[in-house]
């Protein structure tokens, strides 16, 4: 199932939910719709599913416009937060919900139902847990459910809006990869919401970072991890260094010297970006940006070294090698060894 949407806009009454959203999922891939609170994650998603209609724009399916097909006529499956399971029904019951509210010619016997409710539970590797009630499971086995009863209407498109969401984080990581072989398995075509960053790039073929209702770059976990296309990417996919600099001659300035960094095109007022681990500690003769180390913790085999740029606000993070760790204090010249500056696009706009 291949799906694509184009140039869909939304809007809640005066308020613009989407804008101008292209969006194209292959058949069998498993695409994560990434970005803050309210940038219209889940309303396109929703779109997808039936459950929302655009003012402009249509939706295809395998090359059909399906753009005002309803839920029910959309073979889809969804895991969506607010539709949890039904407390009062068993498990087997839950899943085989959407079967036995079909209309009576449709609708598969009682035995077929039950049948296909064990089936799924296998699938989900919930064997023996159809008789409980949802109350008798652990978070993340009543997410496996959720996922089972979506699956019962044999749907080529699942979506999952922030399936995960109220776990714990071991528990989400487990089932995220789980996820992932299952996505694989069955053959699926899958789209998920998150704002987790971590998971995107963990289990996504694709990930389409979203803010204000527009997309900002679609592309694989590695190319919006190291090559984002612009700021708003580089600053919510992994971790960020900003520091305010100026561009000039092709490079960054930064308070009268010019570092090693292409400056990306930029002239005038800028940002330089960089993540923890693409900077160093260098010496006293090198160009840099001068700190006073506030804060050195242990990390996952490396330090992370927290530090203060005197005019510049929040901390700049280093991730160095134990033997190279300063001490609270210590003043350093911090030497990106691989940044990208990004025109200014707050003052950009403040000019506009
Ligand atoms: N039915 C509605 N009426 C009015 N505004 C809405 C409605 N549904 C969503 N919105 C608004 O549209 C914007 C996008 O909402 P949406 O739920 O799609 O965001 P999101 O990216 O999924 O956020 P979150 O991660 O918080 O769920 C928000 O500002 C939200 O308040």
């Amino acid at each position: 199932m291949s799906i694509r949407l184009t140039d869909i806009s939304k809007r809640f009454g005066a308020f613009t939910a989407l804008t101008d959203i292209n969006l194209t999922a292959r058949p069998g891939e498993f695409l994560a719709l990434l970005g803050p609170s309210g940038s219209g994650k889940t309303t396109l998603l929703r779109i997808i599913a039936g459950l929302e209609f655009p003012e402009r724009g249509t939706v295809h399916f395998e090359g059909s416009d399906i753009t005002g097909l309803s839920v029910a006529e959309r073979r889809i499956g969804f895991v969506f937060q607010q539709y949890a399971l039904f407390k009062h029904m068993t498990v087997a019951e839950n899943i085989g919900f959407g079967l036995s509210v079909r209309p009576r010619r449709e609708r598969p016997s009682r035995r077929a139902i039950r049948a296909r409710a064990q089936e799924l539970l296998d699938l989900v590797q919930l064997g023996d847990l159809g008789n409980r009630l949802p109350a008798q499971l652990s978070g993340g086995q009543r997410q496996r459910v959720a996922l089972a009863r979506a699956l019962a209407v044999d749907p080529t498109l699942l979506l999952l809006d922030e399936p995960f969401g109220a776990l714990d984080a071991k528990v989400r990581k487990e089932l995220r990869h789980w996820l992932r072989g299952f996505h694989d398995r069955v053959g699926l075509t899958s789209i998920f919401v998150t704002h987790d960053q971590g998971e995107a790039l963990e289990v996504a073929d694709r990930v389409v970072v979203m803010s204000n209702g527009a997309i900002e770059q679609i592309g694989t976990p590695a190319e919006v991890y190291d090559a984002p296309a612009n700021a708003f990417v580089f600053d919510f996919v992994g971790e960020s260094n900003r520091i305010p600099v100026t561009a000039a001659d092709g490079k960054a300035i930064f308070r009268g010297s010019a570092l090693d960094v292409d400056a990306n095109g930029v002239r005038g007022p800028g940002e330089l970006f960089f993540r923890p681990h693409d900077a160093r500690i260098g010496s006293v003769d090198e160009v840099g940006i001068d700190a006073i180390v506030s804060l050195v913790r242990p990390r996952e085999g490396r330090v992370r070294v927290e530090s203060a740029i005197d005019g510049v606000s929040g901390p700049i993070e280093l991730d160095v090698a134990p033997d190279a760790a300063p001490t609270p204090g210590q003043a350093i010249r911090i030497v990106p060894t691989r940044a990208r500056v990004f025109a200014d696009r707050i003052a950009g706009a403040r000019a506009a």
